[in-house]
């Protein structure tokens, strides 16, 4: 099934470290969501965070948003209790609260006034939905394609791209969970698909942290710049 996506001077906020309310002498920018997507260690988290603090520090403020799906906490638990849910029903777990995280972070953005940072978005699940081969026509597959038509697509959608080699490796090092090397070229192959046929921008994940914050502050640079964020 191809996937398409139709789809300063900080105030801190006490309830969430990462969002900032947008400086008022430059809130005049127009809010703008970014989402940042790739496979597992392309380094979603790691940029988003930085991202979000370089945008809180020089302007225009910014908001971090995560749109887990709970398959860590999942893992946690099923690691604390010695119980695991059948595949599908924690595949169905993992989609439903992907689907409300998204839904729950649309809402946030719709009123915050400069940038929404969102580790991940729909199309996350739907790549591994597909690449764990499941039923494309689903309720569950559809409920995703709905809610994607739905939805406002952010304003800026990058993939950030690495080898499914450096994602294992990655990943492999950080110790939480653990892919085979052909799930990893699988789901880079579905996220390229994608952006091809979206037109997201793809950036070099493979570059070091500060190196893949340059591409990123640019491409939002641009986008707050050239009118990409819509007027709300
Ligand atoms: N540009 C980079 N160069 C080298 N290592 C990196 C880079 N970005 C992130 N890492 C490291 O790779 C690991 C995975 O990074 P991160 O958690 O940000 O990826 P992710 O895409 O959010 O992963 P997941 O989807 O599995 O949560 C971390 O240990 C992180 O420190
Ligand atoms: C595949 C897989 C991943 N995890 C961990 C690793 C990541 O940090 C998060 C990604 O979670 P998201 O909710 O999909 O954003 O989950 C894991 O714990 N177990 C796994 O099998």
């Amino acid at each position: 099934m191809p996937l398409t996506q139709h789809t300063a001077t900080p105030h801190r906020n006490a309830s969430h470290p990462h969002a900032a309310a947008p400086d008022r002498r430059q809130s005049a920018a127009r809010p703008l969501t970014v989402a940042l997507v790739g496979i597992d260690g392309s380094g979603k988290t790691t940029a988003a965070s930085g991202l979000t603090t370089h945008l809180t520090v020089h302007g225009p403020g910014a908001q971090l948003l995560s749109n887990p799906s709970g398959r860590s906490w999942l893992g946690r638990w099923s690691a604390r209790t010695g119980l695991a849910l059948p595949a599908s029903l924690a595949e169905g777990v993992e989609t439903v609260l992907r689907a409300a995280n998204v839904v729950r972070a649309h809402a946030k953005a719709a009123s915050y006034g400069a940038v929404t940072v969102m580790d991940r978005h729909l199309v996350c699940q739907e790549v591994t939905r597909q690449t764990r081969g499941l039923d494309p026509n689903g309720v569950l597959a559809r409920g995703l394609r709905w809610l994607r038509r739905s939805l406002r697509d952010p304003d800026v959608t990058v993939l950030l791209d690495v080898s499914a080699e450096t994602a294992l490796s990655r990943v492999d090092a950080r110790g939480l969970d653990s892919e085979s090397l052909s799930y990893f070229e699988d789901a880079r192959n579905a996220y390229l698909a994608c952006a091809l046929t979206e037109g997201w921008t793809v950036i070099d994940a493979e570059a070091d942290p500060e190196r893949v914050l340059s591409q990123l502050d640019a491409i939002i640079r641009a986008a707050l710049d050239g009118g990409t964020a819509l007027a709300r």
